[in-house]
């Protein structure tokens, strides 16, 4: 699915009236492209895929998907619109009794009639295709655990494991690698990047580990204060576009920019023994 946002303003809706958190944002992705989207905390980047999951309306500006004007379409078909995007949050919304199988299968739901839906609550529908998603994310051994029994990683993961069964052809998942060790994080990142690319799907992934986002995506997208900072290829980005994207928010900053430079590399300290 190919995404075109065009002077985009949104606000969170609990935020105050005239607090914009995307300030005439324009941005486009084509059809099997992979992004990944940088920037300090609070520059927009949650909102950004909420807008793109046409989940939030943005105050002005359009949202196109396949070039339909998403929110000029009516109700019924902004809602079959909506099945063909999957949207994962940070925290996965998974009631806790649940079993991660179940969990898993919800991935599915767009696809299902409500019988389908229904009966897969008591009765798994494809148990299967459950257990290969969470193999991709090294979870395949908690298949019939409890939701709650899970950690906030392995929590993580299962909501990953969710879009493998989702038919959509557009993946927005907001943080995906917050909770994940750094193995971990390697091998959700690869495995979604793999599968979208199997299915044809767009990617567009928001991160706070510039480092992982580098190594992993060929275009980057550094949003700050709601606006663009820049839109390149991951060759292109610079330690300075970095710098310049965190400036006041170095601490926030990890991989190459954040880098000590050579010049300021301590100098070892030479012990002298007798
Ligand atoms: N729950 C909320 N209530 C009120 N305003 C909010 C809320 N969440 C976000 N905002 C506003 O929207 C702006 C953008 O927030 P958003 O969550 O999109 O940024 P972000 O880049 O995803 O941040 P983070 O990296 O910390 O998750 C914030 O600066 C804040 O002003």
């Amino acid at each position: 699915m190919n995404l075109e946002l065009h002077a985009v303003q949104a606000r969170h809706p609990a935020a105050p009236a005239g607090a914009s958190a995307l300030r005439g944002l324009s941005l486009s992705l084509s059809a099997g492209e992979q992004v990944a989207v940088i920037g300090p905390s609070g520059a927009g980047k949650t909102t950004l895929l909420q807008v793109a999951a046409a989940a939030l309306k943005p105050a002005a500006g359009t949202l196109r998907l396949d070039g339909a004007d998403a929110w000029a379409l009516r109700t019924a078909a902004l809602q079959r619109l909506r099945g063909r995007l999957f949207l994962a949050p940070q925290t996965p919304p998974l009631p806790p009794r649940q079993r991660v199988v179940t969990a898993v299968l919800a991935g599915r739901l767009p696809a299902w009639s409500l019988a389908t839906s229904l009966r897969s609550l008591f009765y798994p529908a494809d148990t299967g295709a459950a257990h290969t998603a969470l193999e991709r994310f090294g979870l395949a051994e908690k298949l019939f655990s409890r939701v709650d029994r899970l950690s906030g990683g392995e929590r993580q993961r299962v909501g990953l494991a969710r879009a493998l069964l989702s038919p959509a052809t557009l993946w927005l998942v907001d943080e995906p690698l917050s909770a994940l060790d750094p193995t971990r994080a390697v091998q959700a990142v690869t495995a979604l990047k793999a599968m979208a690319r199997e299915r044809g799907a767009t990617v567009m992934v928001t991160m706070h580990q510039v480092d992982m986002a580098l190594a992993h995506f060929d275009r980057i997208v550094g949003l700050r204060d709601g606006r663009l900072a820049f839109d390149l290829p991951t060759a292109q980005v610079s330690r300075e576009h970095l710098l310049q994207l965190y400036a006041e928010h170095e601490d926030e900053l990890t991989g190459p920019a954040a880098a000590q430079p050579a010049d300021m590399t301590p100098t070892p300290v030479v012990m002298h023994c007798r």
